[in-house]
């Protein structure tokens, strides 16, 4: 079924476990992330970037808008699993349109670059829109370091809780993204992996809704590993060790996205099968490997966060 994020995520805030939201950019991956959350019986989102908006639209936001909602809805009624579609990290308010008119279950507004009297600002104007054709909205505080949507920031600007229970009573947002130390990509960490819990903690006591971990992606040996061996370099790669995303999910985290993970897995299996195999040129064929290793770290996930069998 396709249904609506906030219906999920509430459901997982009162019984304190986390669905996964995994991005997407085409249908292998779509495939097998939903293949995977049918097997475990589980909820779970689907998310796409404006960057994967406009990939599928080549160019034009509301054809890839359209094009995501169609597909993804299309396959959710043939599941019996609740399945929701969000638009990642929305910046640019056209893509945040073309998302809810196309059908989206949930928009993004990040406007966490913002001064907090600006991101507080836009935030109330996107909610009063979105929540206008019923769909449900996350905003995010403070700032994760790391590449997003080409802008880097040099460092981690943690959320301040005290501003988060403010935020949340003043914007009616309804799930938020508190940055408490993770950060985009595959190298997140130079030495120990260090997440702020107290804060995490605090923020959850303060504004009682869901709450989403963004860079939560795990890197796993595995599959860094096997795409080495087949001539990837990802030297220094680290990812949120799995324990600390359970510590998150204990104290209030209900919304975990993944996007690396899923990226690393499936250049693993591309680049076994290529390379193992010269003379293929079916799609089918030597996009199988990937998707089956993008299944196992969905089905993994779904495990860990206690999302399976809560379909
Ligand atoms: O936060 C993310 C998407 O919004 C993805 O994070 P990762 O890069 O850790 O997978
Ligand atoms: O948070 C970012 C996601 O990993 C999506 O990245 P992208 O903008 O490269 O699609
Ligand atoms: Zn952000
Ligand atoms: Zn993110």
């Amino acid at each position: 079924m396709y249904v609506n994020t906030k219906e999920i995520l509430e459901k997982a805030s009162k019984n304190y476990y986390a669905v996964p939201a995994f991005n997407i950019n085409n249908l292998e991956f779509l495939i097998a992330i939903l293949q995977g959350a049918a097997e475990k019986k589980a909820p779970v989102i689907i998310e796409t970037s404006e960057g994967a908006i406009k990939y599928a639209g080549n160019g034009d936001p509301l054809r890839g808008a359209k094009f995501f909602v169609e597909t993804v809805k299309n396959y959710a009624e043939t599941l019996d699993i609740p399945i929701a579609l969000h638009l990642d990290h929305g910046k640019n308010l056209e893509y945040i349109a073309a998302a809810i008119k196309a059908g989206y279950s949930s928009v993004m507004i990040d406007a966490s670059h913002e001064v907090f009297e600006k991101n507080l600002e836009i935030t109330k104007e996107v909610v009063k829109w979105a929540h206008a054709s019923g769909v449900s909205v996350e905003a995010e505080l403070g700032q994760l370091a790391g590449i997003e949507d080409n802008v880097m920031a040099e460092e981690n600007v943690l959320v301040d809780p005290e501003q988060a229970k403010i935020f949340v009573e003043k914007t009616g947002v309804d799930f938020l993204a508190p940055a408490i130390g993770t950060s985009h990509g595959a190298f997140k960490f130079k030495g120990e992996a260090k997440l702020d819990f107290e804060r995490l903690k605090k923020v959850k006591e303060l504004t009682k809704i869901p709450l989403v971990l963004h860079g939560a992606s795990s890197v796993p040996k595995k599959f860094v590993e096997l795409a080495e061996k087949y001539g990837a370099n990802l030297g220094g790669a680290k990812g949120v060790p799995q324990e600390d995303i359970k510590e998150c999910v204990k104290l209030g985290i209900n919304k975990v996205n993944t996007d690396t993970d899923l990226r690393i897995a499936f250049l693993a299996g591309l680049r076994k099968h290529l390379l193992e195999n010269e003379k293929e040129f079916d799609p089918r064929k030597y996009f199988k490997q990937g998707m089956e290793f993008v299944k196992e770290v969905v089905m993994e996930r779904l495990e860990f966060l206690n999302a399976a069998g809560k379909a």
